[in-house]
């Protein structure tokens, strides 16, 4: 906005040592307050993104209190949190999932920085430091009170979305408590969302390229998610009756992606969908089958070669390199299986750029406008206010958060 002090033929505009006149001055001002108020208005009605995660422990003392504060009143064994805390020691008692998640911060920082949006980007977890109560405090504190979350779980399930909508919720009480007003809206679940599925279709496809160029042979594709008990995954949906929306999602996914692989690289591809990080006690019946269990299986029939697929997970946190990465790993060494773990989307920049789009897709809504909702494989856009009754708390009804009920 600078103005020219002098015309073509030398004559001074203004006499020198009155560059801008103080309501000049005040026009200009205006003009640019608008301007950068017309950049963020992709982004309104919201002040800020928030990074909301499950959280993780960062060192040997935070283990215990930590999986106390995430199995509260769940009836998780003793015995299995006590494995449980084996793992994270395994690790010196520090998860990877706060530093990914820190690495996830920076790098939507700089994808917003590349298209001129000024919106911040603030980062709170369900079960440790920084915890989302405090976070969204302190975003009221300056002055916030309307937020986007952006969740790192995918699918459709009590654990991955209606949990975390739980969580919200509480935060958003609690501050309500202490006299502080502030909404939180969330991002569609983004199993089906094309930065986050295809993705993880070129990071398979590469695995399994990578794998066959090593050995001449290719490899059986393993897809790997995370566990449920059989009720949640039979309950979680929008509650039409047809339930098992999680295991569908993954099927779905799992086949589209296998099927590309497939194409791309000129050759039959075989595939299966399995479960890691069981808990709860064993007479209840959690998805299967169990990862190590299908190696052996596939071993039995013959299979030397696997690329295992986690499409289950956002990052490399402690369910991928302790389950996937130590015990399944183990388990394919005993058998004599060569195993490639293909990478989680993390910090990918098609994930990243397909955050930031659902970031856009959901403010557009929450002005009122009707915006494409993109979608692979198949076209069922999860709503981002989920529906009465989805994926049901199946202990205790609690109030939920970004839903219309
Ligand atoms: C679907 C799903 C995701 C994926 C979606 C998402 O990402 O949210 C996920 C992620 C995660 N789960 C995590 C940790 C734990 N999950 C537990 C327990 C459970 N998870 C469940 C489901 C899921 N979990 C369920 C049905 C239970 C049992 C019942 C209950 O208690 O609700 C337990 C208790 C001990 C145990 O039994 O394993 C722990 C410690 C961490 C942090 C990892 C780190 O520290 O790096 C992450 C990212
Ligand atoms: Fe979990």
């Amino acid at each position: 906005m600078t103005q020219p002090t002098a015309d073509p033929s030398g004559a001074p505009l203004r006499p020198a040592g009155d560059p801008v006149r103080p309501a000049e001055a005040q026009v200009v001002a205006e003009l640019e307050e608008t301007l950068s108020q017309a950049q963020d208005t992709r982004v309104f009605p919201y002040q800020a993104v928030v990074l909301t995660s499950f959280g993780g422990p960062e060192g040997p003392e935070e283990v215990m209190p930590f999986l106390r504060r995430v199995t509260g009143g769940r009836g998780i064994p003793d015995e299995r949190l006590a494995e449980v805390a084996e793992h994270y020691l395994h690790f010196g008692g520090r998860s990877p999932i706060n530093d990914q998640n820190r690495a996830l911060v920076a790098a939507l920082r700089e994808e917003l920085d590349r298209r001129e949006l000024a919106v911040p980007v603030l980062f709170g977890n369900r079960n440790s430091e920084p915890f989302l109560v405090d976070t969204l405090r302190q975003a009221h504190e300056e002055g916030m009170t309307r937020v986007l979350a952006v969740t790192t779980s995918a699918y459709s399930c009590y654990s991955s979305c209606r949990q975390y909508r739980e969580d919200i919720a509480a935060a958003i009480d609690q501050l309500a408590d202490e006299g502080r007003s502030l909404a939180v809206d969330k991002v569609r679940q983004f199993w089906n969302h094309p930065g986050f599925s295809r993705a993880n279709a070129r990071l398979v496809t590469e695995s399994v390229r990578a794998l066959r160029e090593r050995t001449g042979q290719t490899p059986h594709l393993v897809f790997v998610t995370h566990s449920l008990p059989v009720a949640m995954d039979d309950t979680s949906g929008p509650g039409d009756g047809e339930g098992n929306l999680y295991s569908r999602q993954h099927h779905e996914l799992a086949a589209a992606i296998a099927a590309e692989a497939a194409t791309t690289l000129g050759v039959e591809v075989e595939h299966d969908l399995t479960y890691c990080s069981r808990s709860g006690p064993p007479t209840q019946p959690w998805l299967e089958p169990d990862v190590n269990d299908h190696l052996r299986e596939l071993h039995a029939r013959g299979v030397r070669h696997v690329v295992l697929a986690p499409i289950g997970f956002v990052s490399d946190h402690m369910e991928v390199v302790f389950d996937l990465d130590t015990e399944a790993v183990e388990t394919a060494q005993e058998l004599g299986i060569d195993l490639l773990r293909a990478p989680t989307v993390g910090t990918d920049t098609e994930f990243v750029v397909g955050l930031v789009d659902l970031v856009l897709e959901r403010a557009a809504q929450a002005r009122g406008e009707s915006v494409p909702t993109p979608t692979w494989p198949g076209d069922d856009a999860r709503p981002a206010v989920c529906l009465p009754g989805c994926c049901p708390n199946l202990r205790t009804a609690k109030p939920a958060a970004c839903g219309s009920d």
